[in-house]
């Protein structure tokens, strides 16, 4: 960390028009009216800030007038830094440091603080109609009111952390940087795991590059002497995005996706907002690099709501020999063209954020090895009696004892050593949506690739939910607006990622309905346009999985994990023209002798239901498409529409 900035009483102290030497004298745009009560200091310019760009000045000191931190810190992203970091947090109770993993950390948040809130996620678009009936919407000048109020004195007794980042590469044209302001060491430890966090992202802001303002404050100020909590957050959150400015504000959660603003709120609300002005596509996608036997190289993008595969698919270990698999991402794609035409996509993490739970060996290897390593911080996960974390699925059996993610006794029967019930009996270890927070390079099978600032050709995409029922293993789209058709109807089944209900069957439009910057109609009629942009041939294929169908019990028909390569290597076989496939209504999906099953005991009936295309569940679907597609009005393009009436056309004959 640089330039502690002391309190304006003492040092560091300028008169508010002591402007930067050498910079023009214009004023830059204010982004928002500061609430002023008299007797406040001013924090006009920042002394020993490691930058000269007047806005970013500007904008630091208004945060620091307006949220009265007792203290400005400039992260430099430096090791010595992270040291401090982790040591504050294990002094302050949040982290606990664990002994089976060198340089890693285990952290409960607060029980009502677990999860994305999707409820509390707002779109402040100026226009009502560009947030679409998708996103909750807010007057932006309305929103700025209510959380101005909110923020004013929020960081009382607190550290303020200035945090230089770049989402994607450094020499990526442009960079793509922002500066997030927060009052937690947790948020800045994990933006320096998630994101290239740096004093180079201030050069080139001080050499004009345009960036994203990023404000988050847990909302939890302390009165003097007040001693802290390990888990700051406020009942009351707000997850603001202001996209025709670029700029978001945080309020009240810790909790990853609100917190850690390059991930969702930049790197897919806002980026999907500057995407669609510029002709790209920012995505809720995995990248993955596979490699045929025969030494051909295919690059994969994948769309599934959150928690639905994305980091098991993108490192996975595959189970059919010759076949290897390597990782460029595992959330987030930004997808380009090239001069070749083609698209190209880069991952603009630079860590992991994974689910815990179903995390182990048998399941993901790859993950498993990446957080051995250590540097890793573990979120809500439980705790062994050998200094190490547990999660449900990391082991068939589980410790006989542990710490409950909620800090409480836990044993695999619930009961004491007595006998006598625990108040942790019944409920699971870990909690359902608690994750580890990793450098993506410690991945094993990490692509190199990875850091290249064009990243890499897409040349097949799949989408993905999680369906009991109806939606086959695997099917391929008929062409791209086929396929732009299948992501704009993605159905899944809501999971822990998000507070709410989970289990429950929603449309999630190509894995992005809680991460859209705008309308949902115009993102789909973006996504044509991207298919009109270039040459037929050039497209990537698409395609569509599902590896949560079940039986009747209640099983999975289809094993998953390290067997969707065999999925994967059908998807190469289609893509180089060797594949066979049966036309269905819904699209080409693979007879169970198209797979490659070498070395793979399956039932074949099971096979075949996880194959199957059964008309009377796909025409029961017809009228949940049409509400969906009423609801998202009338921005939907007549394409799809057109979609639609084929797909019951077809249904109708095919009976
Ligand atoms: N049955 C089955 N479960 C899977 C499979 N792949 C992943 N899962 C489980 O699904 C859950 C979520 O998987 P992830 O890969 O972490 O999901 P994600 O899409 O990366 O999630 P976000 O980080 O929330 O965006 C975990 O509990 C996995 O164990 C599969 O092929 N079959
Ligand atoms: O944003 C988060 O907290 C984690 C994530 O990847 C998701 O929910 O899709
Ligand atoms: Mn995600």
């Amino acid at each position: 960390m640089t330039a502690l900035i002391d309190p304006p009483t003492r040092l560091n102290r300028r008169a508010p028009d002591d402007r930067v030497p050498g910079r023009p004298d214009a004023e830059p745009e204010r982004s928002w009216t500061p609430v002023r009560v008299t007797a406040r200091p001013r924090w006009a310019t920042l002394g020993p800030a490691p930058t000269h760009d007047p806005a970013l000045l500007r904008w630091v000191a208004e945060v620091a007038d307006l949220t009265r931190p007792d203290r400005v810190v400039w992260v430099d992203g430096s090791d010595r830094e992270w040291a401090e970091l982790t040591d504050r947090l294990v002094e302050a109770g949040t982290f606990t440091r664990l002994t089976a993993y060198p340089d890693s950390y285990r952290c409960v948040s607060d029980p009502g603080d677990v999860a994305r809130v999707e409820d509390r996620t707002f779109i402040c678009s100026p226009d009502r109609r560009d947030a679409g009936p998708t996103n909750n919407w807010v007057d932006p000048v309305a929103m700025k009111a209510t959380m101005t109020a909110l923020y004013d004195g929020s960081m009382r007794g607190r550290t303020m952390f200035v945090v230089p980042f770049c989402m994607g590469h450094w020499d990526a044209q442009p960079p793509m940087l922002g500066v997030e302001i927060t009052d937690t060491e947790y948020v800045v430890a994990s933006m320096r795991i998630m994101t290239r966090v740096g004093l180079r992202a201030l050069e080139l802001i001080d050499g004009g590059a345009p960036w994203v303002k990023a404000l988050h404050s847990v909302g939890a100020p302390l009165a003097p002497g007040e001693a802290d909590v390990p888990w700051p957050c406020n009942e009351v959150k707000y997850i603001s995005h202001f996209p025709a400015e670029r700029a978001i504000w945080s309020y009240g959660s810790g909790y990853g996706g609100n917190a850690l603003l390059g991930k969702k709120c930049y790197a897919l609300r806002i980026a999907s907002a500057i995407a669609r002005d510029e002709g790209w596509l920012a995505e809720h996608m995995l990248i993955l690099k596979l490699t045929s036997p025969q030494g051909r190289v295919h690059h994969l993008a994948a769309a599934f709501p959150s928690a639905c595969g994305k980091t098991n698919l993108a490192m996975l270990a595959p189970t059919v020999p010759g076949w290897t698999v390597e990782t460029l991402g595992d959330d987030i794609a930004w997808m380009r063209f090239g001069p070749d035409g083609r698209l190209w996509a880069s991952n603009p993490e630079y860590g992991l954020f994974g689910v815990a739970p179903g995390t182990g060996w048998r399941t993901n290897p790859n993950a498993m090895r990446a957080i051995a390593q250590g540097h890793t911080v573990f979120t809500n996960v439980a705790l062994t009696d050998d200094g190490g974390v547990w999660w449900e699925g990391m082991t068939d059996e589980p410790p006989a004892h542990l710490t409950d993610w909620r800090d409480r006794d836990w044993t695999p029967d619930g009961t004491d050593a007595d006998g006598r019930p625990l108040d942790s009996a019944g409920s699971p270890a870990a909690h359902p949506n608690s994750r580890f927070c990793t450098p993506i390079r410690q991945v094993p099978v990490l692509a190199p690739e990875y850091d290249s600032p064009e990243g890499v050709p897409i040349s097949a995409i799949l989408f993905g939910g999680r369906r009991r029922t109806t939606v086959p293993l695997v099917l391929q789209a008929r062409d791209w607006t086929h396929g732009v058709f299948l992501g704009a109807t993605i159905s899944s089944e809501t999971t822990a990622a998000a507070t709410g209900q989970v289990g429950v069957v929603r449309r999630d439009p190509m894995a992005m309905l809680p991460f859209l910057g705008y309308d949902a109609g115009d993102y789909l009629a973006h996504w044509l346009s991207i298919g009109a942009a270039t040459a037929p041939d050039l497209l990537p294929r698409v395609f569509h999985v599902n590896w949560f169908r079940r039986d009747a019990d209640g099983g999975f028909l289809w094993p998953g994990f390290g067997e969707n390569a065999r999925v994967l290597a059908w998807i190469v076989g289609r893509l180089e023209g060797t594949a066979g496939a049966v036309d269905t209504a819904v699209g080409a999906v693979p007879g169970p002798a198209d797979l490659d099953l070498t070395g793979i005991d399956l039932d074949p009936d099971r096979l075949a239901a996880a194959l199957a295309v059964d008309h009377d569940e796909w025409r029961a679907e017809l009228p949940l498409l049409r509400e969906w597609f009423d609801r998202l009005g009338p921005s939907v393009p007549a394409a799809l529409q057109q979609q639609l009436r084929a797909l019951a056309d077809r249904l109708e004959d095919g009976s």
